[in-house]
C-alpha cells in the first residue's frame, strides 16, 4: 500500500497512543488499515488488535481490506461491547444474556403504541428518531437531545425502555450504557480487556459519543494496550446521536496521545479543495496531490424552482451520464434528509438504477438480517476470499443479536452452508421466488424463523417492483452499479466522481426548526451557534466527497453556506 510520509510515520513511527487528525481524503482510514496490518504483522503472542468503526458498512469495507489469520476484531462499538464486555461479564450484575432489540420488535413498540401516533410524527425516520433516545452517565434520561417533535422524548423514552425491559431486550444506546456501567464499576474487566488488545484502532473518532469515550479510557487506564484514533473535527456530523466535542484535545491528554496531521489530500479538484476550505476561517492549508487536481471543471452553484426541481435533478444526472461519461455508481445525489432524499430516490428510479435511502421496494428495514443479506448479496455477485471475513463477522453479529450461541466448528459449518447455498441462486428468478428461496435458506441455517423476510415479501408484494428479478434486487441492495441517493450522513468516508448536493436551501442546512405560520409569514426556531457548527460540518462532509465534479442546488433561499462558499 502506497503511503506518504507522515502517513508512514502514522504506521511504524509511532510508538505509543496515537491521533491522527486530517482533512478530508487524506488518507486516514488508508493509514488505519495499514496501521493495523502492521501492527497484526508484529503482534505478541496472546495479544489481539480491535478495530472500531462508526458503521457496519465501514467494518465490511475495512474488514475487506485485512486478510489474515490473526486474531482481530472489526466492527462498531456497539458489536465490541456486546462481544467483549456484555457477552462475558454481564452475569456479574445478574443481567440476563444480552439480546438486542430487532426491527421486528422495534416496529411491534410503534404499533402498541399507536396513541402517540409516532408513526404520523415521525414518519419513515421513526427508527433514528428511536436512536435519540439516549441516557446521562448516571443512568438517567437525556431529554436534552434536539427532538422536533410535538410528545416529549421523555414520554417516549419511558415507554420505550418499558417495553424493552418487558421483553428482555436492549438498544444500541442501552449496550453502551451497561457496558459503561460494567466497566467503570470493575477494574478487573478494563484490565482483563488492555491485556487482550495490544492496539484499538479507532476510525472516525471526532464522532464518538461520550458513553464509547469514557468505556475506551477506562480500558486505556488499567493497561499497556494503546489507543490510534483518527477523524477530522471539522467533520464532527452525529451531535444528535451524542458525539461529544473537542474529543480530539480531551484524547490528547486522557491517552496520553502523540498527535500527527496529514496534510497531503488525494480526492478532488482544485476547485473543490479550495471551495470546503473556505468554509472554514481557520481551515488548515493542504497540498492537493490528487491526479484530479488540475482538473478545470467549475464548482456550480445553482437556483431550480420547486415544480421543476425533480426534472432538473434528472437532466444533469443524464448529462453526467451521457456527456461526461460518468459511471452509475460514480454519482451521488445528496440531501440533509430523508425528506428530501426520498422523492428524489422514487423520481430518479423511474430511469435509473439507484442505491441507497428509499432504492429499495422495502424502504427502511435495518438489523442483522439486512446487513447479513446485503454482504451476502455483494459476495453473491462479486466473490472473493475478501468478503469471507465480513460474512463471518455479520453472522456472528446477527447470532449475537438473536441471542443464538454456537461453538466455532458450528459457525464455520454454517458459514459455509449458507454461502454456499446462497452462490446458487438463480439471479433470473422473480424478485419473490427469490426471497423465499433465501428465507428457506435461512432457516435451514440458523434453525429460526426470520420475521423480517416476511416484512420484506410483504412490502415487496404490495408495491410496484414487485417485477424485479432477484439479481436485480441483490444489486440494488449490495450498492453496485447505481446511482447513490442518500442523506449525507449515509455516505460518511465514501467518495464519488461526482456530487450533487439536493435542497442547499436556508433553514435545510443548518436545519431549522419549524414553528408554524403567522398570517403569510413561516416561523422557524432562531439559530444557535451550535446550530451552525453541525450544519457547517455536514455541508463540509457533502461537498468534501466529490471528486470532480460538484453541482450545489437550492430551490429556495441558498443555505447561508452557498454565500459563503461564493465569496
Ligand atoms: N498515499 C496515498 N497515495 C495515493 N492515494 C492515496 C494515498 N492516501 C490516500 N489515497 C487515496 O485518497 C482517497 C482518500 O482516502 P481515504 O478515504 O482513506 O481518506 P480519508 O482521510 O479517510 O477521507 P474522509 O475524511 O473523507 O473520510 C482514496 O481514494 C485513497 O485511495
Amino acid at each position: 500500500m502506497k503511503l506518504n510520509k507522515n502517513q508512514r510515520k502514522a504506521v511504524f513511527e509511532l510508538i505509543g497512543s496515537a491521533l491522527i487528525t486530517a482533512s478530508p481524503g487524506t488518507g486516514k482510514t488508508r493509514t488505519l488499515v495499514a496501521r493495523a496490518i502492521n501492527k497484526l504483522e508484529t503482534l505478541p503472542k496472546h495479544k489481539s488488535i480491535a478495530l472500531i468503526t462508526y458503521t457496519n458498512a465501514g467494518a465490511d469495507e475495512i474488514a475487506s481490506r485485512l486478510i489474515t489469520e490473526k486474531p482481530v476484531f472489526v466492527g462498531t462499538i456497539h458489536s465490541f461491547c456486546l462481544e467483549y464486555i456484555l457477552r462475558p461479564f454481564s452475569w456479574l450484575n445478574k443481567w440476563k444474556r444480552p439480546k438486542v432489540i430487532s426491527y421486528e420488535q422495534q416496529e411491534e413498540f410503534f404499533e402498541v403504541n399507536e396513541d402517540i401516533d409516532l408513526e404520523g410524527n415521525f414518519g419513515q425516520n421513526k427508527f433514528d428518531e428511536l436512536g435519540k433516545i439516549g441516557k446521562n452517565l448516571d443512568g438517567s434520561l437525556n431529554s436534552e437531545i434536539e427532538w422536533n417533535h410535538s410528545i416529549p422524548i421523555q414520554e417516549v423514552a419511558l415507554r420505550y425502555y418499558d417495553y424493552q425491559t418487558s421483553i428482555g431486550v436492549m438498544d444500541f444506546n442501552e449496550i453502551l450504557y451497561r457496558s459503561y456501567y460494567i466497566v467503570t464499576n470493575n477494574s478487573f474487566v478494563c484490565k482483563s480487556l488492555s491485556s487482550k488488545f495490544h492496539e484499538i484502532l479507532v476510525d472516525e473518532f471526532q464522532d464518538t459519543n461520550l458513553y464509547q469515550y469514557k468505556i475506551l479510557k477506562s480500558i486505556n487506564d488499567f493497561g499497556t494496550c494503546t489507543f490510534f484514533m483518527v477523524g477530522d473535527s471539522k467533520q464532527r456530523i452525529f451531535s444528535f446521536a451524542g458525539a461529544i466535542k473537542k474529543s480530539f484535545e480531551q484524547a490528547k491528554i486522557d491517552f496520553n496521545s502523540e498527535q500527527l496531521e496529514l496534510t497531503e489530500t488525494y480526492r478532488s479538484t482544485d476547485n473543490i479543495v479550495n471551495t470546503y476550505s473556505k468554509l472554514f476561517e481557520d481551515h488548515p492549508i493542504i497540498d492537493n496531490k490528487s491526479d484530479n487536481s488540475r482538473l478545470d471543471i467549475d464548482v456550480t452553484l445553482i437556483q431550480t424552482k420547486k415544480d421543476n426541481h425533480l426534472e432538473y435533478v434528472n437532466s444533469i444526472v443524464n448529462q453526467l451520464i451521457e456527456k461526461e461519461n460518468i459511471e452509475l455508481n460514480e454519482i451521488a445525489v445528496l440531501s440533509t434528509s430523508w425528506f428530501s432524499a426520498y422523492p428524489l430516490s422514487q423520481s430518479l428510479r423511474q430511469n435509473h438504477r439507484i442505491v441507497g435511502l428509499g432504492a429499495l421496494p422495502h424502504k427502511y428495514i435495518s438489523n442483522s438480517t439486512t446487513s447479513l443479506l446485503r454482504i451476502l448479496a455483494k459476495h453473491y455477485l462479486e466473490p472473493s476470499i475478501r468478503k469471507l471475513r465480513s460474512i463471518k463477522r455479520n453472522i456472528e453479529m446477527h447470532l449475537l443479536e438473536n441471542g443464538l450461541q454456537l461453538s466455532e466448528k458450528e459457525l464455520t459449518y454454517k458459514t459455509n452452508t449458507l454461502i454456499t447455498n446462497f452462490l446458487l441462486l438463480n439471479s433470473d428468478n422473480n424478485i419473490v421466488a427469490g426471497f423465499c428461496e433465501i428465507k428457506k435458506m435461512f432457516h435451514s441455517v440458523f434453525k429460526i424463523t426470520h420475521a423480517t423476510f416476511d416484512e420484506i415479501l410483504d412490502k415487496i408484494s404490495t408495491e410496484e417492483k414487485q417485477t424485479w428479478t432477484i439479481g436485480e434486487y441483490l444489486e440494488t441492495l449490495a450498492g453496485v452499479n447505481g446511482i447513490n441517493c442518500n442523506t449525507i450522513h449515509k455516505v460518511k468516508g465514501l467518495e464519488f466522481d461526482a456530487v450533487i448536493l439536493n435542497e442547499m436551501n436556508e433553514n435545510k442546512i443548518p436545519f431549522q426548526k419549524f414553528l408554524g405560520k403567522e398570517g403569510n409569514d413561516w416561523i422557524y426556531q432562531e439559530l444557535s451557534e451550535e446550530d451552525i457548527e453541525n450544519g457547517k460540518n455536514l455541508f463540509y462532509v457533502a461537498v468534501s466527497r466529490a471528486k470532480k465534479y460538484l453541482i450545489i442546488l437550492h430551490n429556495w433561499k441558498p443555505s447561508m453556506f452557498i454565500n459563503i462558499i461564493r465569496n
